[in-house]
């Protein structure tokens, strides 16, 4: 647009800081369209619910651990000492108006803004969006993801009810159990003996300031690389590793994101109104002498809970230092572990099928079953200890014995996701053989047909060609496979027994596929089948290697 045709103000603008060049640049950028990318955008919106309410929150709350004794409008405490922190909260929940409802909803926000964080993560896992080039955008995501459970948790600290304080207590629990540095630690988080009067103030800082203004940070940089990279797609006609088939950002996805977010404020703004949560008048003010049986982490929580409640209680002692392992191996060595499994992932698949290309087409799930399956894997690893959290409510729920629950989560957690791996993977390849079908004999038209010879016959309804290319889009390369002991001079190749040890990975992570119909088994269904003479026959194998062989690049 030449500068003259802007209106006013954008010129003024543009004048002084280039906005019409950006503006023109990325303003008509193209965003494929499919459900699953709506989920980065809930956390998004999440987020910013979490911040407008949180200043809202933080006009009211007083972060402070002075006592002072209780004569709101709440009868049952009346009288009694508490500290500024939960008088604040319950002045906030009773007295402010409208407070009550922005404390649900920031709660309701925080629970779906890690719930959104993880589906998103999942999403972008099972399509292998993460592989290159947006191995920083996970790394970034698994980062936000964590930190985004950590400042939920400090979030409920805050109010300094007896709830959020026996959470607290567990958290003393787990710093303590830190081999040698575990009193010192506690000490220094809690600025002396638990719980002492500093953390409310503390966490306060770290809850409004510290991990917001990291993870606002993070987001942007996060979005950034979202629009440099151009967002993935899902393969079909016209879609390319080159190319992005969808709408552009303005109007068309402008509009549908905003609106969108108004869905998720609705939504949310719902849940607050009627769903209680986190009521934190029940139980009283925090006395560490007492504890609630009633206490139960928010959802993002329980995995670690269930993993404390796993482990039998070993102690070892050595130099006079006790270590705990029932502390120690489920909160503080398996966390990291499994974290650290998870963000490394797409570093390590790229090193076993060595595969360094970029791609912008998404994976079907199917079509890569051992990921797939390890997918599996990890949610069953992660949901059987969220399960075994609720081990007490479901023994009282069920009236079963809670020795046998945790005994049945002890073996699940080593089974559970081998028989999960096995299983989905069994169930992708399965599909792949559906889809291969499909596409060589169609679909099963419910039509019998009987020949002369008196045989009967099934007809079969080819699938249009654009199905045809879509389920025969991806591609199949070949594992990696150890080169010759030695190059063509007789010097022995380096690294011999590493890609040994890849090339064995590698078999196992290709094992199995169903390779794709080849031009000629295409050809030879469709001879057979009533399809129109002449019907295009658009299949992604007319363009890419089939059957196994490696696709040219
Ligand atoms: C990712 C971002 C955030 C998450 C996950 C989060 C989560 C939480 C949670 C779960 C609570 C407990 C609420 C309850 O009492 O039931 C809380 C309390 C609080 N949050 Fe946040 N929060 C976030 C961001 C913020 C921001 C940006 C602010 C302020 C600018 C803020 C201010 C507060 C205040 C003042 C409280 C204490 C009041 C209360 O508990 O009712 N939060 N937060
Ligand atoms: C604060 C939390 C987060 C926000 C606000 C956020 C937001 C977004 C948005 C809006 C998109 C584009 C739409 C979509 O694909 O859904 C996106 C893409 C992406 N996100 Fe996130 N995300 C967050 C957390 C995560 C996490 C936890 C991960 C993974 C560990 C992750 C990895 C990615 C990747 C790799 C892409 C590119 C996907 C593609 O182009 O297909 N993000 N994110």
């Amino acid at each position: 647009m030449a500068q003259q045709e802007l209106p006013g103000a954008v010129r003024w603008l543009d004048d002084r800081v280039g906005i019409a060049k950006l503006g023109k640049k990325n303003l008509r950028k193209v965003f494929p369209d499919h459900w699953s990318f709506m989920l980065g955008e809930i956390a998004l919106y999440s987020f910013i619910i979490l911040i407008l309410t949180g200043v809202f929150l933080s006009l009211w709350f007083r972060p402070s651990m002075a006592e002072v004794e209780y004569q709101g409008s709440y009868s049952l405490l009346k009288g009694l000492p508490m500290s500024e922190a939960y008088e604040s909260t319950l002045r906030i929940s009773f007295d402010i108006r409208g407070g009550l409802l922005m404390r649900q909803i920031h709660h309701w926000a925080a629970v779906l803004f890690v719930a959104a964080m993880s589906v998103h993560l999942l999403r972008i896992f099972f399509t292998g969006a993460f592989r290159k080039p947006r191995e920083i955008n996970w790394l970034i995501g698994v980062v936000m993801l964590f930190l985004g459970v950590v400042e939920g948790f400090i979030g409920y600290g805050l109010p300094d009810d007896l709830l959020s304080g026996t959470g607290l207590r567990i958290t003393e629990g787990l710093v303590l159990a830190s081999p040698v540095i575990g009193t010192w630690l506690s000490f220094f988080i809690f600025g002396g003996e638990f719980p002492g009067d500093e953390f409310v103030s503390r966490f306060y800082t770290v809850h409004v300031l510290l991990i917001p203004g990291i993870l606002l940070a993070l987001i942007t940089v996060h979005l950034m690389l979202v629009v440099y990279h151009k967002h993935t797609q899902f393969p079909g006609p016209g879609r390319t590793e080159k190319n992005v088939v969808g709408y552009p950002l303005l109007p068309v996805y402008a509009a549908k994101a905003g609106g969108f977010f108004f869905v998720v404020f609705g939504v949310l703004a719902v849940m607050g109104a009627l769903l209680q949560i986190n009521p934190v008048w029940l139980y009283g003010p925090y006395n560490p002498a007492e504890v609630t049986a009633g206490s139960q982490p928010d959802w993002y929580m329980a995995w670690l809970d269930g993993a404390v409640r796993l482990m039998p209680g070993i102690e070892s002692e050595f130099w006079g230092v006790t270590i705990s392992w029932n502390v120690v191996v489920p909160a503080l060595l398996m966390p990291p572990l499994f974290i650290g499994f998870v963000a490394l992932y797409p570093f390590i698949e790229q090193w076993i099928t060595g595969d360094q290309r970029e791609h912008h087409l998404l994976d079907r799930p199917r079509n890569v079953p051992t990921r797939t399956g390890i997918g599996a894997g990890i949610i069953t690893f992660y949901g059987v200890l969220w399960l075994n959290s609720g081990n007490d409510l479901i023994a009282t729920h069920f009236h079963l014995s809670i020795n046998t629950i945790t005994w049945v989560c002890r073996v699940l957690i080593f089974a559970g996701p081998v028989i999960a791996f096995w299983i989905t993977r069994r169930i992708a390849l399965s599909l792949q053989r559906a889809d291969r079908e499909r596409v060589l004999h169609g679909l099963e038209s419910g039509v019998i047909t009987r020949s002369p010879d008196g045989r009967y016959a099934e007809k079969h309804t080819p699938i249009s060609p654009y199905e045809s290319y879509t389920l025969t889009a991806h591609e199949q390369r070949p594992p990696f496979e150890v080169g010759p002991a030695t190059d063509g001079n007789g010097v022995p190749a380096p690294r011999r027994r590493r890609d040994r040890v890849r090339a064995a990975i590698a078999r196992f992570y290709f094992a199995d596929v169903v390779p794709k119909p080849t031009r000629q088994e295409l050809e030879a269904g469709h001879a057979h089948d009533d399809s129109p003479a002449g019907t295009p026959q658009l299949d992604a194998t007319s363009s890419r290697g089939s059957g196994g062989a490696p696709d040219p690049d």
